[in-house]
């Protein structure tokens, strides 16, 4: 895909796929005193990240595990503009700011943040206008429910066509009729987000149908139950299974790749390339 995203003062290739480090905002750290400590923190994991090879650091402020329970919009904004701001003025980072707070994806913006990761598909009231504000690209993610209720009882008769066919277009189309136009729109399956193991499994095997929307395809399994519940393995011993999961992905399409653990990522990403290209110089480094 030759597919080129303006993010901010980065222009992100999609020629060749791209990692996404995860960084993880502690709430209890950023909202009391110890907000010096965590940001230095999250600075010096953020560039161990960019030094293995992340292209963007995505950071989120609101837990979306299944179970959590909604924040704030200022509790959201204490958490994060002020990891996003020291990204961008420390490690001049393309960051990705994980929300579906209109408040946040309009500040995000202001802090310099180069896209939006909403795994909500801009579905918030007032999160389309405030997107479409910000000038950056937004990933739209599919998921069902909310999660508190999203793995009660996960149901789909097609899940691929309900989650690419109805979910995905619906919400592209929703964006281009406000505005927001199909060159700043990443698509998600939403691994996790209200399905069972045999869904995420069905939607990972059959992922190469994402491409009817002909859109940059970021997706997120890193440490997820997807692989706990088929590896029987806690969540600090699941990189095996998300590498493998890397690879089936790279090869079904996937542009970005949204994981915890970026060196290791990295070569699974550069090794699945070769094959598809058939050799030549590993494009992550
Ligand atoms: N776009 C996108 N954003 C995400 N944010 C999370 S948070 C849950 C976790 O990392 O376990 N997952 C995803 C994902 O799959 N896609």
């Amino acid at each position: 895909n030759a597919f080129q995203l303006r993010c901010g003062r980065h222009l992100l290739d999609l020629s060749f796929p791209r990692v996404m480090g995860v960084l993880n905002v502690t709430p209890d750290s950023f909202s009391d005193g110890g907000q010096h400590v965590a940001l230095d923190d999250a600075l010096r994991h953020a560039e161990r990240m960019l030094a293995e090879g992340a292209a963007i650091i995505d950071v989120g402020g609101e837990s979306t595990r299944p179970g959590a329970l909604p924040v704030s919009p200022q509790e959201e904004l204490d958490r994060v503009a002020p990891v996003v701001e020291a990204l961008v003025r420390e490690l001049d980072a393309l960051v990705s700011v994980d929300t579906s707070c209109p408040a946040v994806m309009r500040e995000a913006g202001e802090l310099g943040a180069g896209m939006i990761n909403d795994v909500r598909a801009l579905e918030r009231e007032g999160a389309l206008l405030a997107a479409a504000g910000s000038g950056l690209p937004v990933c739209l993610m599919h998921r069902q429910g909310e999660p508190q209720n999203m793995q009660q009882a996960p149901s789909y008769q097609q899940p691929v066509e309900e989650v690419v066919a109805d979910y995905l277009a619906r919400r592209v189309a929703a964006c281009e009729a406000a505005g927001l136009r199909r060159n700043r729109l990443l698509i998600d399956p939403g691994f996790g987000f209200g399905k069972s193991v045999e869904h995420n499994l069905r939607l990972l095997k059959y992922m190469q149908s994402l491409q009817t929307l002909a859109l940059p395809l970021l997706v997120g399994m890193s440490r997820k139950s997807m692989i706990g519940k088929v590896l029987g393995r806690p969540v600090e011993e699941r990189l095996p299974g998300g590498l493998a999961l890397t690879a089936m992905a790279v090869e079904r399409g996937a542009n970005i790749l949204r994981v915890h653990d970026v060196a290791a990522t990295v070569d699974a990403v550069n090794m699945t390339w070769a094959v598809l290209q058939e050799g030549g110089e590993p494009p992550l480094h």
